[in-house]
């Protein structure tokens, strides 16, 4: 038996730069680890995949990401054995921290593991992004510019240790439908990533803080102006910036130390329906 964490992401800045002409959206990201994390165990069993999960509105058979991760390592090398997967959700579902692609990462992982397939990171990669664009970033975390539709990876020096407040709002969103929606001309603000590079090389917090951007607000806020609302509650309440994450509706808020990240929090707790989480970040997942 294996038990590993899957931990959420969030995007410090997030840049559309047009449509592919696979359908998917050339992207430029900046990506950060947190703590909030799934637990995934994997106990060995002879011949299927199965999957349990403590979360009864997530569906557990073949459309589940950990299941589908578990047949693609499984068919692609051909293995006669089968894995039982247990699922304990802490990362709340379509939220945009990418609680699915996390799950298919660490079963990934762990099957190279359980399984002794040996594969390398290159190779764990390549069947993560058969599976979602954020699934390889998940089977690394820390801090890393995401290129391409997201799969393309360049390790960035970290983002200084900070706490991440995140607070969920109770609607779930579709990131097919935010990427579907995406039009160039209603962005006001798009991030600048290069400044963002240098505000992490010089390992200035605060700089990141006034730099976040994401474009895909310009499609999520307008049909949930909620998410606004907990931006500027955020910064209120002392975050030193704060964003929608991914596709949203989750806004993450950064604070220095941990008294100021619980004062946001009950803050919002007080003020907002939204569920609210105190994270950290996280530097790398463990391998
Ligand atoms: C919003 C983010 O979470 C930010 O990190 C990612 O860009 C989305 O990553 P993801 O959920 O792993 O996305 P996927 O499962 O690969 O794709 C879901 C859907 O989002 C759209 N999609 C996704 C990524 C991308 N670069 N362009 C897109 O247009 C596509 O319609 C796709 O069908
Ligand atoms: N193990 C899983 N955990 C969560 N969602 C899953 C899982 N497997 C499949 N899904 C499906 O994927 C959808 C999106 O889930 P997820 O929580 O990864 O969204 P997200 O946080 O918006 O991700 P992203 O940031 O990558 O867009 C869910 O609505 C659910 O139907």
């Amino acid at each position: 038996m294996l038990t590993i964490s899957a931990y959420a992401k969030i995007n410090l800045a997030l840049d559309v730069l047009g449509r592919r002409s696979d359908g998917y959206h050339e992207v430029v990201m900046i990506m950060q680890a947190v703590t909030l994390a799934d637990t995934v165990t994997l106990t060995e069993q002879p011949g299927d995949i199965t999957v349990t999960c403590d979360r009864s509105d997530l569906a557990c058979d073949h459309t589940n990401l950990a299941y589908r991760a578990a047949a693609l390592i499984r068919d692609t090398f051909r293995i006669g054995r089968g894995v039982h997967i247990h699922l304990t959700k802490r990362i709340p579902l379509a939220a945009g921290l990418a609680g699915g692609s996390a799950d298919a990462a660490a079963v990934l992982r762990g099957l190279n593991r359980l399984w002794g397939l040996s594969l390398n990171s290159r190779e764990l990669e390549q069947l993560g992004a058969a599976l979602g664009s954020d699934v390889p970033f998940c089977l690394h975390g820390g801090t890393m510019l995401a290129t391409g539709r997201g799969e393309i990876l360049t390790p960035l020096p970290p983002l200084p240790h900070c706490f991440v407040v995140l607070a969920k709002p109770a609607v779930s969103v579709s990131t097919a439908w935010v990427y579907g929606n995406f039009r160039r001309e209603a962005v006001g603000r798009r991030p600048d990533i290069a400044a963002m590079r240098r505000s992490l090389a010089q390992a200035d917090l605060a700089a990141v803080a006034a730099g976040l951007g994401n474009v895909l607000e310009s499609v999520t806020i307008p049909a949930y102006p909620d998410i606004d609302r907990l931006k500027r509650l955020m910064v209120e309440a002392g975050a030193l910036g704060s964003l929608m994450s991914g596709s949203g509706p989750t806004v993450f808020g950064l604070a220095a130390g941990r008294e100021q990240a619980e004062h946001i929090a009950a803050t919002l707790r007080e003020q907002t329906a939204a569920e609210i989480f105190v994270a950290e970040t996280l530097m790398k997942v463990e391998e």
